[in-house]
């Protein structure tokens, strides 16, 4: 299994991509776990979602390339892109807090997936980066869409544009890291989230739903699923398949 689901004493559902020696890449089956979680998340016993990592080294590295590398088409990108924007959409809309619990590199999706949540902590030294940019597309996963929501739009346009890497301690300053721990394991997500746990979950529901009902009035969906068939066009030119054949060809190389 690629993914491991626990609820937690303390009423955290626990979602892990369980890919440690692929850094936590994304694939077909990770997307169905994701989706699975947020399902199950939604029962009165959940308190609060928190997504992460196995292992020390990755939060998430995005897409699997070497599954993704085999779609050429737009069709085939529109495909795989829309299943996991409207998976990121439900996450971002689910009404309990969510917590991205950044254990290690989140880089390209995994950076759309932390966005997604409504907190992130992450470990300090963690390299993170929307480096869709350096493979000649931009997020595909509505997660450019989200940063605009998440931090000031300089900072969501710069960090987009740049497709660099940085570190977690870099992204506390403009407010995309939330808070910076030595371990980012569960036991730091409850901690961050010890007072909203002593609320009634009614509560924190209604005042998600604040932000929902702005998100509904500024069409989110829409939004997302524009950037999705952006990134689609992109992903569909040579300049792409280059880009991953150089990666993977980097690999081969080692
Ligand atoms: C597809 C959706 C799109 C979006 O809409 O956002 C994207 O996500 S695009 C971005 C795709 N991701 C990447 O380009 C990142 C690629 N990975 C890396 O840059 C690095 O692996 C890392 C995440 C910075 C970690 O570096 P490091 O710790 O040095 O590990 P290695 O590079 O040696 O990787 C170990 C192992 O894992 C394989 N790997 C890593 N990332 C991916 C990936 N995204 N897809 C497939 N495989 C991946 C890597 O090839 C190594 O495999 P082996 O050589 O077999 O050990």
């Amino acid at each position: 299994m690629d993914y491991h689901i626990e609820r937690l004493p303390s009423g955290l559902l626990l979602f892990k991509i369980t890919r440690a020696e692929k850094r936590n890449a994304v694939n077909f089956e990770v997307m169905e776990g994701l989706q699975k979680a947020i399902d199950r998340a939604q029962s009165t016993d959940v308190r609060a979602l928190v997504v992460t990592g196995e292992g020390e080294q990755a939060f998430c590295s995005g897409g699997d390339l070497s599954v993704f590398h085999a779609l050429r088409t737009e069709e085939e990108a529109y495909s795989m892109l829309s299943k996991m924007g409207e998976i990121l959409y439900n996450l971002a809309v689910l009404p309990k807090p969510t917590i991205a619990l950044i254990n290690g590199a989140a880089v390209g999706g995994g950076c759309e997936i932390a966005t997604a949540c409504d907190f992130r902590i992450a470990k300090i030294g963690a390299k993170l980066g929307f480096i869709q940019g350096s493979l000649a597309i931009t997020t595909g996963w509505g997660g450019g869409t989200l940063l605009f929501e998440r931090i000031q739009a300089p900072h969501a346009l710069k960090l987009l544009s740049e497709a660099s890497i940085y570190r977690a301690e870099q992204l506390d300053q403009i407010g995309f890291i939330n808070q910076v721990v030595d371990e980012a394991n569960e036991a730091e997500a409850e901690q961050f989230l010890e007072k909203e746990l002593s609320i009634q979950s009614e509560v924190l529901s209604a005042y998600k739903q604040i932000q929902i009902r702005m998100w509904e009035v500024s069409r989110l969906h829409e939004r997302m699923m524009q950037e999705v068939r952006e990134c689609t066009v992109l992903w569909a030119k040579d300049e792409h398949h280059q880009a991953v054949d150089t990666f993977l060809n980097g690999k081969n190389n080692h």
